[in-house]
């Protein structure tokens, strides 16, 4: 897709806040600090529409991003993130359930992995739950600067197994270093919108 505008719409807490038009919606997920944001900024050639950090934690809301007018990207906190408080933690939980369980616009997920390392439990359950949801997921393994080509592969396949990957659900290599995966991750979303 050639992105001619990308905009924050809105960086929302609760359903009201949502964008009311009937947009279709590309979500993130993944661990904190994966590069969820990153991978959305890659897509759209900005350096830093949805802000990203070194240390993780840097998204809190669930900010919708509007993409040529057509669709919305929806950017979220990341999981796994032990120095936040229990109380914050929780609530986040509820404001990410609420969302992948009952928006009608979201179309698919994008579920952003370390290629480097095996998913940890609370990625199989962030799968599990997207699948129990219905929700088509695009795995993009980001990172893909970190290892060596000839990895890839294994690397993959343990993703696969690891997440028990179902169905018509793809893991895309990708880095937002190198760009590479890009063009096969827009035909992913493209797809769906
Ligand atoms: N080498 C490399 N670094 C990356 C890549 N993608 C992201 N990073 C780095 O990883 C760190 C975290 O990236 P973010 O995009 O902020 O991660 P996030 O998943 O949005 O994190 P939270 O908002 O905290 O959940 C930053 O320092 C990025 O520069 C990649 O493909 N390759
Ligand atoms: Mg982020």
């Amino acid at each position: 897709m050639k992105v001619t505008k990308s905009d924050i719409t809105i960086s929302a807490v609760a359903p009201k806040q949502y964008p009311p038009e009937g947009l279709p919606e590309i979500a993130l997920a993944g661990r904190s600090n994966v590069g969820k944001s990153s991978f959305i900024n890659k897509l759209i050639n900005r350096k830093a529409l949805a802000r990203t950090s070194s240390k993780p934690g840097k998204t809190q809301t669930l900010n919708f991003y509007l993409i040529n007018e057509a669709f919305h990207f929806v950017d979220v906190p990341g999981y796994g993130y032990a120095k936040v408080s229990k109380t914050e933690r929780e609530a986040w939980g509820k404001m990410l359930e609420t969302y992948f369980s009952e928006r009608e616009n979201l179309r698919a997920t994008v579920l952003v992995v370390d290629i480097r390392h095996q998913p940890s439990v609370e990625d199989v359950a962030m799968y599990d739950f997207l699948k129990f949801h219905k929700l088509p997921v695009i795995i993009v393994a980001t990172k893909l600067d970190k290892i060596k080509k000839a990895q890839v592969q294994k690397h993959v396949n343990r993703i696969r197994e690891t997440l028990a990957v179902e169905g018509d659900d793809v893991i895309i290599p990708f880095s937002s270093e190198t760009a590479q995966g890009k063009e096969e991750a827009w035909r992913k979303i493209e797809s769906f919108l």
